[in-house]
């Protein structure tokens, strides 16, 4: 049914122990790169779930529903059965274990956190503008977010060059995947050693570098360079077909919307989810009754309907979801794609890579007595201990619970909208009390963390029972009290993000594998620009260049275009698959994005045991990347409110300070600031398998 994240590990990288994960083995950093995270079709591995119309759906398309297969598939593709599917569990690509306690984040430890109602750091990042000059690649020249002015010129002067350019567009349009191919043989990307900001490029005159010649646009007369993003000018030919692609969308009235599903280990995440496809039409009958005996044989009946998303043995084995799964559905007014996170702290990092993509969140809560107290403040913690302050202040509190963890980080990552889903309230007769106890709980710290009141849904859902998700409650316990929307209509009131479409290409890549029909493909989102057939490609790092050959997006096989906002699986030309890893960014040739090794950031430090001092070794997260690194420069302390710098060079940082820090990578890493690619200038930074601080890029340094 669903396809995993890519992760270039095997099985054996699993090494926990099911009874007692080890935390103090992994106590230095060595997590694995978080992968990917699309469904596959034609490129890959198709669905063992044969796809139907949902009765719930208007004219629903086949959903693309992708069995795993990861980076791992480049090398040691998994056999496929007799019928061409692949067999379960086949793709190895599991995360080593990393575990360690979880950041406690009461709501009483956050001093004056995320505050998106006000100023949040993301607002101050902007507000403030950059912190310093960029310096990665020539020009140095800073750039900024387009205004809305600038977005209108720059479609006006899409047009205006699509008209005056008709017949070279239309030439250029048909300008075929060979004639690319052939392209790229001119074009001799070599990246320069150690900062990786700049490319040499020679090129004969009929090749990417002459196309941009003939435009003038070359900086540097032959140098590939980091250029101002605002100097982008879309192709006439691409403009014009995403502008018919923008305006046939608006006349179909459904988005793309990617929906992760997040919240502490066991609190009914797959299940929920698993009841929910089978309930839409996208899971067979023949599979449920499959998952139902195979789970009974193996002692695991209840979890039957997770088995849907949890397709991985060890996953099986457990009990426990590993990597993000990925199903597609819709509802009436969105193409849903859906990323079912692990809840357990150790694949937290796993989490992260799935929360990165998302537009919105279903953050699942276990309503039964103790599940959420255990989910909230802690493992341990039981019903009552709120009360009695468990999970309180100070720096001995007990660890908070994933349920508060993937909040933050969610939000964090840009996450804005979150239906709240309490579940397991068959457990309590369905106790409308326990319902709102919850929320009275859950709702001052959601705010804290910087989620606004009127951007949160509550709704209660029973997986197993099949309460509330796609029909109203059936159960008169629930019928009794619940009027609210079911768990379908809450993710239809999601509204989908504006697409970026104007600003040049970036595709963070989550997931690497090898296409059924040869070739290599790269699975991720698109988070600005567009793609189509033919386009010309620069891979960072490694600098290498690319044509696409075909487009998977959506799960629609052999799309014509991809824009900002899609999931998209690329299969590519001209390039070595080995150059190919999740965590680097698919970019316009003409503006690669920043590789990074020293940067500035405005963080909010997080509930932290010790406080962090200069030379502090995190692991930071960005888009599908992870890099090893250090505070190297405690630059200054800033109002928690307004952004405002407050103390210059601060001998350390505690819990809930807003801080401007200087961070170096051990290796570089693909980086945007935060005003100019949002979705690549978000990170969090981690230490110990804990989130110890999340923030905004606002300078790139070296
Ligand atoms: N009674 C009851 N049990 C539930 C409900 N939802 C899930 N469960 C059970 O809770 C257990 C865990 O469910 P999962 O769906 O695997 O939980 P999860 O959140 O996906 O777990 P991870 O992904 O590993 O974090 C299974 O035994 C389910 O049958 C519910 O609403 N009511």
């Amino acid at each position: 049914m669903s396809r995993k994240q890519t992760q270039l590990y095997g099985d054996d990288d699993l090494d926990y122990d099911e009874e007692d994960y080890d935390e103090d083995a992994y106590d230095d950093w060595d997590e694995p790169v978080a992968g990917p995270a699309v469904a596959k079709g034609s490129h890959g591995h198709k669905a063992h779930v044969k796809p139907k119309a949902s009765p719930h759906k208007p004219a629903a398309p086949a959903a693309a529903a992708g069995a795993s297969a990861l980076a791992q598939a480049l090398s040691d593709p998994p056999p496929l059965r007799p019928d061409g599917k692949p067999q379960r569990g086949g793709n190895k690509h599991l995360a080593s274990a990393h575990h360690h306690n979880s950041y406690p984040l009461s709501p009483g430890h956050q001093q004056g956190g995320f505050e998106f109602n006000t100023p949040s750091p993301d607002d101050r990042a902007k507000a403030a503008g950059p912190a310093g000059r960029p310096t990665v690649g020539i020009p140095l020249a800073p750039s900024k977010t387009p205004t809305v002015k600038q977005q209108q010129q720059a479609a006006a002067a899409r047009k205006a060059a699509s008209a005056a350019e008709g017949a070279a567009a239309a030439l250029h349009s048909q300008h075929s995947i060979d004639e690319a191919l052939h392209d790229l043989h001119d074009l001799n990307l070599a990246a320069q050693p150690g900062d990786g900001s700049s490319v040499s490029v020679s090129s004969s005159s009929n090749g990417l570098a002459a196309d941009a010649a003939r435009k003038g646009s070359r900086a540097g007369g032959g140098a590939v360079a980091w250029r101002p993003l605002e100097d982008y000018c879309m192709e006439a030919d691409l403009a014009r077909d995403v502008d018919a692609a923008l305006a046939s969308e608006a006349g179909v009235g459904r988005r793309g919307l990617h929906l992760v599903v997040m919240g502490h280990v066991d609190a009914g995440k797959s299940t929920l989810m698993g009841r929910l496809l089978s309930e839409l039409g996208q899971v067979s009958q023949k599979e449920v009754h499959k998952n139902q005996k195979e789970s009974a044989q193996a002692g695991k009946a209840s979890f039957s309907w997770a088995w849907v998303l949890d397709e991985r043995p060890e996953e099986r084995a457990r009990g426990v979801t590993v990597d993000v799964a990925v199903a597609r559905f819709n509802t009436r007014g969105h193409s849903i794609t859906l990323l079912d996170a692990p809840g357990h702290r150790d694949f937290v990092p796993n989490m992260i890579s799935g929360a990165g993509l998302a537009d919105a969140a279903l953050l699942l809560v276990d309503g039964s007595p103790g599940g959420f107290e255990a989910g909230f403040y802690g493992e341990g913690a039981a019903a009552g201990d709120a009360a009695a302050g468990f999970g309180g202040l100070g720096p001995d509190a007990p660890p908070g619970g994933q349920t508060q963890e993937h909040a933050q980080l969610a939000r964090s990552l840009g996450v804005e909208q979150l239906a709240v889903v309490i579940s397991k309230l068959d457990t309590c007769d369905y106790s409308q009390e326990r319902f709102e106890y919850i929320r009275s709980q859950l709702l001052p710290f959601l705010k804290t963390v910087g989620f606004r009141e009127s951007s949160v849904q509550w709704l209660p859902a029973v997986g197993p029972a099949g309460q509330n998700l796609v029909a109203p409650p059936s159960e008169p316990l629930l019928l009794r009290w619940w009027k609210g929307p079911t768990l379908v209509q809450a993710i239809d009131a999601f509204k989908p993000k504006p697409r970026n479409t104007g600003a040049p290409l970036r595709m963070p890549v989550h997931d690497v594998f090898k296409a059924r029909q040869g070739g290599v493909c790269v699975g991720g989102k698109l988070e600005g620009g567009a793609l189509k057939p033919g386009s010309k490609l620069l891979l960072v790092p490694g600098y290498e260049a690319a044509v696409v050959k075909s487009l998977e997006v959506n799960g629609q096989d052999h799309a014509p275009l991809a824009l900002a906002g899609d999931s998209a699986d690329v299969l590519l030309s001209g390039i070595d698959a080995s150059a190919l890893h999740a965590g680097a960014v698919l970019c316009h040739p003409e503006f690669p994005v920043h590789l990074a090794v020293k940067f500035t950031v405005q963080v909010l430090v997080l509930q932290v045991p010790l406080p962090i001092l200069k030379g502090h070794a995190v692991t930071i997260h960005a888009h599908t990347a992870r890099e090893a690194g250090v505070i190297s420069a405690l630059l200054g302390l800033c109002d928690s409110k307004t952004g405002q710098h407050r103390q210059h060079k601060p001998r350390c940082l505690l819990s809930g300070q807003t801080a401007l820090v200087e961070v170096t990578l051990v290796r570089p890493m693909p980086l945007e600031r935060f005003a100019d690619v949002k979705a690549l200038g978000r990170i969090a930074l981690r230490e110990g398998g804990r989130t110890v601080a999340v923030g905004v890029v606002t300078s790139i340094n070296e």
